[in-house]
């Protein structure tokens, strides 16, 4: 049975929290009324001695969640992506989090590459050596392909760790539950919609063949991209509880002692980091969301490589879009023109005032653009930004929040580079150029081409379809009025017609 099981970790759980001082932090963060704290309170505090000690040089939160294990630690990481539900305080406490844990035994890491793979690990690689990272969910080793001779990087999921998982996140959705019995004012922030999003990341990230595709799919859209480059996939050595990628070495993106020695400039490679970043999100609309200087290298030639494809941020074209206008109307100052592409967006419910919101769009705006250079950040823009869109009664979505999150991760990473950098220089070109290509005259004439791409596919079906919608338009007519009702049809059918003359233009060019 559940019930006593889940009660029991919660315990543990409340007595971590009362003994790394967590506790507390917690409660305020999500402004806990009486109740859940004299609930959380009791639960925790007879027990306090159960609970582990974790490292005291830590802040609280973060001590708290390392202590209590691999599912707590990637839970605090993905809270920190939800200043929405947390509050900024301590998702910026959560921030901090370093998903690292003591490796497990490499004979342990062999015996699941041959669980996996059904061959002996010593048939398929010549050399397995100890592990060169740990984290909460997997660890990676340095090897070598018995047949290539090739050297790559196994990535191996801890064992058990799909069951801990399970059992953690079981007892999370019976917390959240009671947080929502306890605290009705709590179910505005959805406790049982925030863990079944950790659910969601957490499976993903469980099966290692999505990271796998991640970055794959990666590595294609950035094929082009210069002063880049991914470990590729070796797919037949690659699984749900095992990965394998080329092994790409290079310097630590944070020791900067080491990249002047290797002869890198700091200067190019802080740009080009910012500007990879912006064009896989607005371009490709798939970026690597966890962009930290841990996962980052320069290769010997110079390259960026980037590692850990776990989270990655999707954003959908209509959205680049839409955000791409916004950045250029924020680059221009032209704080009617952002105000207005909310609205017309649907961003923001219409019945608000455009004038009243491009004044408070510009308090967020002009501050930012009036200080020093070195000091502008566009994380920072967004951030504020998001905060006065809620405000008017735009609702707060995921992936926003992650590219913002991500854009101050990367600006901070430029910045160490460089500290004289001039974000909004480098960020324009991209900004710019990317608008060109999605809002001008060759974007309106791709769109057309999809479009009629569709007809095209529709095109034995459209007679059909005009008569079907002929005769339903018929029907709903009286109602309406038979003037209003026969212009419609009007409408409706000089549109498929147009449709059907760009299916024929466009099939008599191709
Ligand atoms: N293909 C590779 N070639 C060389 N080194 C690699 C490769 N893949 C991973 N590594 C090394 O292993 C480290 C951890 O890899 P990765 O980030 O993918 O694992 P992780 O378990 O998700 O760890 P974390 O959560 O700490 O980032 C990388 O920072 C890098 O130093």
């Amino acid at each position: 049975m559940r019930g006593p099981h889940n009660i029991w970790r919660l315990i543990r759980t409340g007595a971590t929290l009362e003994r790394t001082g967590a506790m507390g932090v917690v409660l305020d963060a999500f402004d806990a009324p009486p109740s859940l704290r004299i609930a959380a309170r009791t639960l925790g505090w007879p027990f306090k001695w159960l609970g582990y000690k974790g490292d005291p040089s830590m802040p609280p939160a973060t001590r708290a969640l390392t202590a209590l294990g691999p599912a707590y630690i990637k839970f605090g990481q993905v809270l920190s992506t939800r200043p929405d539900v947390v509050g900024d305080e301590l998702a910026v406490q959560l921030r901090v989090l370093q998903d690292k844990l003591p490796p497990f035994p490499t004979v342990l890491a062999k015996a699941e590459v041959e669980r996996e793979m059904e061959i002996p690990a010593d048939q398929i690689f010549s050399e397995f050596e100890e592990p060169v990272a740990a984290a909460s969910i997997a660890q990676v080793h340095k090897a070598r392909i018995a047949e290539t001779g090739e050297t790559v990087a196994v990535k191996v999921l801890r064992p058990g760790i799909e069951r801990a998982f399970r059992t953690d996140i079981d007892a999370f959705y019976f917390a959240a539950r009671m947080i929502e019995l306890l605290s009705p004012a709590s179910r505005r922030l959805r406790p049982m919609d925030v863990i079944a999003h950790f659910e969601g990341v957490v499976m993903g990230e469980l099966d290692l063949r999505l990271e796998s595709a991640s970055a794959s799919e990666f590595a294609a859209n950035t094929e082009k991209d210069e002063g880049f480059e991914l470990p590729q996939v070796k797919w037949s050595l690659s699984g749900r509880r095992v990965m394998t990628l080329g092994w790409a070495e290079g310097v630590p993106m944070g020791d900067n002692q080491a990249i002047d020695a290797a002869g890198h400039d700091r200067r190019v490679l802080s740009e080009r980091v910012l500007q990879l970043f912006l064009q896989h999100a607005l371009r490709d609309g798939f970026f690597h969301a966890d962009m930290h200087q841990g996962n980052l290298k320069v290769a010997a030639n110079g390259n960026i490589i980037a590692y850990d494809f776990g989270i990655m941020g999707h954003i959908d074209e209509y959205t680049r879009r839409v955000y791409a206008e916004i950045l250029f109307g924020f680059i221009r100052r032209d704080y009617k023109r952002v105000a207005e592409v909310h609205f017309e967006a649907g961003y923001v419910p219409a019945d608000r005032d455009v004038d009243e919101f491009a004044r408070a769009l510009r308090a967020v705006g002009e501050p930012i653009f009036g200080m020093d250079a070195t000091r502008i950040s566009m994380g920072r823009l967004l951030s504020y930004l998001f905060e006065v869109t809620e405000r008017f009664g735009m609702e707060t979505r995921t992936e926003l929040i992650l590219l913002q999150r991500t854009m101050v991760v990367v600006e901070g990473v430029a910045r160490s580079l460089n500290p004289q950098m001039n974000i909004w220089e480098v960020a324009k070109p991209v900004v710019e150029d990317y608008i060109k290509s999605s809002i001008g005259p060759a974007a309106v004439a791709r769109d057309l081409g999809r479009t009629a791409k569709v007809m095209a596919r529709f095109g034995p079906r459209l007679p059909g379809l005009v008569e079907a919608a002929l005769i339903r338009q018929s029907d709903q007519t009286p109602p309406e009025g038979p003037k209003l009702g026969r212009m419609r049809s009007v409408w409706w059918v000089s549109g498929v017609v147009v449709g059907i003359l760009t299916t024929l233009a466009v099939q008599a060019v191709s």
